[in-house]
């Protein structure tokens, strides 16, 4: 029987329907792809990070294995889990053993109604988590406008402050669980989390979001890290910046 996606396509979905599709959106073909373009940003190499994608139906979770190169996967790596009895509906052949963030990935799924969530150990996160306290905080900037407000309609303005609250790492990535889940709970117009040394988690609505948003913050952490290292606060208003000047 071949594929049921829009481009009549000729795969032989009888052999594995759960993950072989034509369609390029289908979670098992964006999965491989959107690590390789994550990798190539330096944000999942050496294994570490990588995303889950649920269907547009809601009903399954796409995750990849556990410790495999995120950028050299296929369709056929990936574990197909049932959203509402977290019982998986696929185990592939390369390892038994889903992603360490899975309960972290789930988090995002049942609090937020996210469609997909990112993990990436991003250097300009980690060195942000270095830089703050319990929360990194930038204002003042064009690139925040790509970010939603969560608590209502629309995105940041210029004028608005984005806040990350930042958690501290564990020494294996799911007993990260609980203090992702606090951190939701106590910052309800988040859509990421930083983990201290370690990386950073962000979700979206769709993949789509989870994408703009992921590459939003790490422009704005790359940034935070280069102005702190200039002397100038993350939050410096328009036109302060020049009290920090050195020239
Ligand atoms: C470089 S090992 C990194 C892992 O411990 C973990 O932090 C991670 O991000 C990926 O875990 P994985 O189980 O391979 O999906
Ligand atoms: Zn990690």
């Amino acid at each position: 029987m071949s594929c049921k996606c829009s481009q009549q396509c000729d795969i032989d979905v009888m052999s594995d329907p759960l993950v072989l599709s034509a369609d390029p959106s289908h979670p098992a073909n964006l999965i491989p792809e959107l690590c390789t373009v994550f990798y190539n940003n330096g944000w999942v190499t050496g294994t570490g990070g990588g995303i889950s994608i649920r269907n547009a139906e809601g009903d399954k979770v796409y995750i990849a294995p556990s410790g495999v190169q995120k950028e050299r996967m296929v369709p056929e790596n990936m574990f197909v889990m049932d959203y509402a009895s977290e019982e998986y509906l696929r185990v592939p052949q390369i390892t038994k053993k889903p992603s360490a963030c899975t309960p972290l990935f789930m988090s995002a799924f049942k609090m937020r109604g996210a469609g997909a969530c990112i993990h990436t150990h991003s250097q300009s996160a980690v060195m942000c988590t270095l830089l703050f306290g319990d929360e990194f905080r930038i204002s003042n900037i064009e690139q925040i406008k790509a970010l939603p407000k969560i608590t209502e309609a629309g995105n940041l303005g210029f004028f608005d402050e984005l806040v990350i609250p930042i958690i501290e790492n564990t020494a294996h990535e799911e007993d990260l669980a609980d203090s992702l889940q606090e951190a939701i709970r106590n910052y309800p117009g988040a859509t990421a989390v930083l983990v201290r040394r370690h990386g950073i988690y962000v979700w979206g609505e769709t993949v789509w979001k989870a994408k703009v948003y992921n590459e939003a913050i790490d422009y704005l952490l790359e940034l935070a890290v280069k102005m702190r290292q200039a002397g100038i606060p993350t939050t410096c208003g328009v036109g302060e910046e020049k009290k920090y000047l050195k020239y």
